[in-house]
């Protein structure tokens, strides 16, 4: 038997599966979609089985055989490993890259290079006494003998050439165990009591370590210990050597959600409109064809509930169903939802979950215990048999696409994922994307004849809520009434409201355009990256500047390096000075602040959403993390700083994006028994995204924002390709990514699809550019861009494909780096 294997090197060269013979031993047990170890360029390398044939088109007895099976029960599904090939084709990665995608970290095998001893006598001469003892007859790794004997480098490797040593290379998984370090009282805390008093005054950080853990009374990880109590790791180790601490290595809890009890929900009686739409979505299930189909329902109008109870359906049917809901509301709010309705048949994937907490859910998924996954954009990959529904929360989200390679579309993908499966996906929001909302809203034509429309709308609140009444504010006005605070008279007085009645707040700041950065007040310098075309951002915990690109960093100056001038500023966060303000305005405002800063560490984000549902605080102050999903019954206000920071974007979606935020932000207030209220700070109170979240009129803002798509010749009027090239010699970059273009042109011309677009109806293609990119260098490497924009049925992917051929092989330092973006989100 012949097996065809994808090897993972993601190069263009090797983007094809090679033939292998299958030893007798795996027969039984190599499937398409098995994850095996191949001798390839005399290494061995991890690969997955594509296809199993009988004969080769090469000469068989010449083909190598397969070195490992990983896993006896295949990590990958044949309708995984054919998407993956979609995948490579329509977002121009490589097969590989897509099917790495597809699994869990801890499956992602590295090659380990192993040596053992071949022939003792000519060992004996050849390496030193210590070495052979030392190795014994084990196989040992050769990264940790060269290491133990750096000065024998020379003979381990001539030792390799005769056939002295041997070498194996076997595939490891990245799968390791975690252990933490933790930090336990003894058992005799009376004893820790009295000796605390007798600390030396000088040992002031072990005393107030010690106090913190005291008074914790619990065991902690170190880490965390120090980063609360904010001692340093030299004091807690004396302080063990003492015995009044003592550090443990624990093994991290891997099932994340274990030991917690979820009260379990029954159905709600739906509404007429949740009715009508749940109807449509089991009928889709039921037929088992695939279908796509758009619910558009406002904030509050209980689509959670319809996506339950369609589950619910769907897994009566003995199929399974997949959520994708946008990483930043996979809240515990999000999770409790689901564990309460179907308990242990959910997996939960995030990627605040550690390697080995998600390898786990991924079991549970492959072996068939769960029948529901629910989880942000790669959960679309989950490797179930049967798939009977997929729906994709908060559908317009960006998130859902991949910024790195593979850049998929998780709504594309899974498009074509219930194609193979004849399931129903259902795109959820609010706010739908123009692009959604047009394929839903396509007149039906006589192929469609006898189908159902794709749209379902749920256009009023659970119990017939009214949505909040918003009001905007004109902040040029508040200013020329001489009001020079952040906050209009009317949210201040609204916040007083709220705090004399315990009612809460959500307060949203547009953190876009409100970014950290240097500048000297006297002559204007920022601070920029030497090797990126971008300014620096500053960090207030370290004081230090950083690129978020390339990682540089270096100490925040104290003079104007330019002018010397002393009036440099730095300036925090936005979400800081805000909460600075608030607390001068209102002394004793409890406020949670939840943007970048606070949410580093695991799991800080769903503690603090919980204080906030318990009460804690009047106000939750954030960045566009607090716009989205959360369902509190005592917020009745919601505030927005500045509305307007997002719409001066260079960035055709920007007023898209600006009326979405403010719309699922105003969607937070009076969602239960209690009415909302919304304030919208603005600058440019006119702008129709702005006016038209007031109203709560997503048609209009369509209507007006497809005027707008329609004259400027973007999405959804026309499909979208962002190719960038990148080399650090500009002169060769200049020349390639021209070369490129007209290679492009060439190509589309012969194809008759190079036309303009606004020349009419019809398939049409241009290629803009290429120019300079909006960030032109980045780690020293300048940066061009061409914009290939497209109509109609045209494979454009395979064209621009065709046209990277002449660029790649050749020199290595030659090489133009190209990446390729399809439907990019931002044009950067
Ligand atoms: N049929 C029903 N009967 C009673 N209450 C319901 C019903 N359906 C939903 N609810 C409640 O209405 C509230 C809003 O529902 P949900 O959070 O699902 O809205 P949503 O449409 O997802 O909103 P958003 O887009 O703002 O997240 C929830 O508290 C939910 O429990
Ligand atoms: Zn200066
Ligand atoms: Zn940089």
């Amino acid at each position: 038997m012949i097996a065809k294997v994808i090897v993972d090197v993601p190069s263009r060269q090797t983007d094809r599966p090679f033939d292998y013979e299958v030893p007798a031993a795996f027969a039984d047990w190599i499937e398409v979609g098995s994850r095996v170890g191949v001798p390839f360029g005399g290494r061995v390398l991890q690969g997955f089985v594509t296809e199993l044939a009988d004969t080769s088109d090469f000469d068989s007895k010449r083909l190598k055989p397969i070195a490992e099976l990983l896993d006896h029960v295949p990590p990958l599904l044949p309708d995984l490993i054919e998407l993956a090939k979609w995948m490579s084709e329509k977002y121009c990665c490589s097969w590989t890259t897509a099917l790495q995608a597809m699994i869990p970290g801890a499956l992602k095998g590295k090659a380990e290079r192993l040596v053992c001893i071949q022939d003792a006598e000519s060992a004996s001469e050849d390496l030193p006494l210590a070495m052979t003892e030392w190795m014994g007859s084990q196989l040992v790794k050769l990264d940790v003998l060269l290491e133990r004997f750096p000065e024998y480098a020379k003979s381990v490797k001539s030792a390799l050439r005769e056939g002295v040593l041997v070498e194996h290379t076997k595939v490891r998984d990245r799968l390791a165990i975690r252990k933490v370090l933790t930090v336990y009282l003894p058992d005799d805390v009376g004893k820790v009591r009295t000796q605390l008093a007798a600390l030396p005054a000088r040992a002031g950080k072990q005393r107030e370590v010690l106090a913190f853990m005291l008074e914790r009374g619990e065991p902690m990880v170190l880490q965390q210990l120090l980063a609360e109590a904010g001692g340093s790791a030299a004091s807690v180790r004396s302080l063990a050597e003492k015995g009044l601490l003592e550090l443990r290595e624990v093994e991290q809890q891997r099932d994340p959600y274990a030991g917690r009890e979820f009260d379990r929900t029954m159905p709600l009686a739906l509404t007429e409109g949740q009715n009508e739409v749940y109807d449509r979505i089991i009928r889709a299930v039921d037929a088992g064809e695939p279908k796509t189909m758009l619910l558009h329902g406002v904030t509050g109008s209980g689509k959670t509930e319809v996506y339950l109870q369609s589950i619910q359906f769907c897994l009566e049917q003995e199929k399974q169903a997949i959520v994708l809901v946008p990483e930043i509301s996979l809240t515990p709010q999000m999770v409790e939802r689901f564990k309460g309705r179907f308990g242990d048949a959910v997996a939960v994937l995030h990627s605040r979950l550690s390697n080995g907490e998600r390898y786990d859910e991924w079991r549970k998924i492959r072996s068939r215990q769960v029948q529901v996954a629910i989880g942000a954009r790669s959960a679309i990959f989950a490797p179930f048999e049967r798939i009977g529904l997929i729906i994709i929360d908060e559908e317009h989200e960006s998130s859902y696409k991949q910024e790195e390679s593979p850049k998929y579309h998780a709504r594309d993908v899974a498009v074509r994922r219930a194609r193979q499966h004849g399931a129903a996906v259902v795109l959820g929001s609010a706010t739908p994307s123009l692009e959604s909302f047009a394929a839903a809203s396509r007149p039906l034509t006589a192929k469609d004849e006898g189908r159902e429309p794709a749209l379902l709308p749920m256009p009023v609140r659970v119990g017939g809520r009214p949505l909040p009444p918003v009001t905007v504010i004109d902040m040029r006005e508040e200013l020329k009434e001489g009001n020079r605070s952040m906050f209009s008279r009317l949210l201040h007085s609204s916040l007083a409201d709220r705090l004399e009645r315990g009612e809460q707040s959500v307060l949203l700041l547009n953190r876009r355009g409100y970014s950290t950065f240097v500048m000297c007040r006297s002559c204007g310098y920022t601070a920029a990256c030497p090797h990126c075309d971008i300014s620096l951002t500053y960090h207030q915990k370290s004081r230090a500047l950083r690129c978020h690109y390339c990682g540089h960093a270096e100490q925040a100056p104290a003079t104007c390096p330019s002018c010397q001038s002393e009036h440099i500023r730095y300036f925090g966060t936005g979400t800081q000075r805000v909460e600075e303000e608030l607390s001068k305005l209102f002394p004793g405002i409890r406020v949670i602040r939840m943007d970048v800063d606070t949410t580093t560490e695991k799991n800080s984000h769903e503690k603090l959403l919980k204080q906030f549902g318990d009460r804690k605080a009047d106000v939750l102050l954030g960045t566009q993390m607090v716009a989205k999903g959360l369902d509190f019954p005592y917020v009745t206000l919601v505030g927005v700083i500045a509305a307007d920071t997002s719409l001066n974007l260079p960035d055709f979606r920007a007023a898209e994006r600006t009326f979405q935020l403010l719309t699922q932000v105003a969607g937070r207030a009076g969602r239960h028994h209690l009415p909302g209220e919304v304030v919208i700070q603005t600058y440019v109170p006119e702008h129709y995204a702005v006016v038209t979240a007031q109203q709560h009129d997503y048609a209009a803002f369509v209507s007006e924002e497809l005027r707008h798509r329609s004259a400027m010749g973007y999405p959804p009027y026309c499909r979208l390709i962002l190719v960038t090239m990148s080399h650090e010699q500009l002169p060769l970059l200049s020349t390639v990514s021209e070369g490129f273009a007209s290679e492009l042109r060439e190509i589309a011309e012969n194809e008759g699809v190079l036309i303009s677009l606004s020349s009419g109806f019809g398939r049409a293609l241009e290629v803009l550019g290429p120019v300079a990119s909006p960030i032109s260098r980045i780690k020293d490497r300048y940066r061009f861009q061409c914009v290939i924009k497209y109509r109609g049925s045209i494979d454009a992917s395979a064209l621009v494909r065709k046209a990277l051929l002449p660029f790649t092989g050749g020199p290595p330092q030659r090489l133009v780096q190209f990446s390729i973006d399809v439907d990019p989100q931002v044009i950067l």
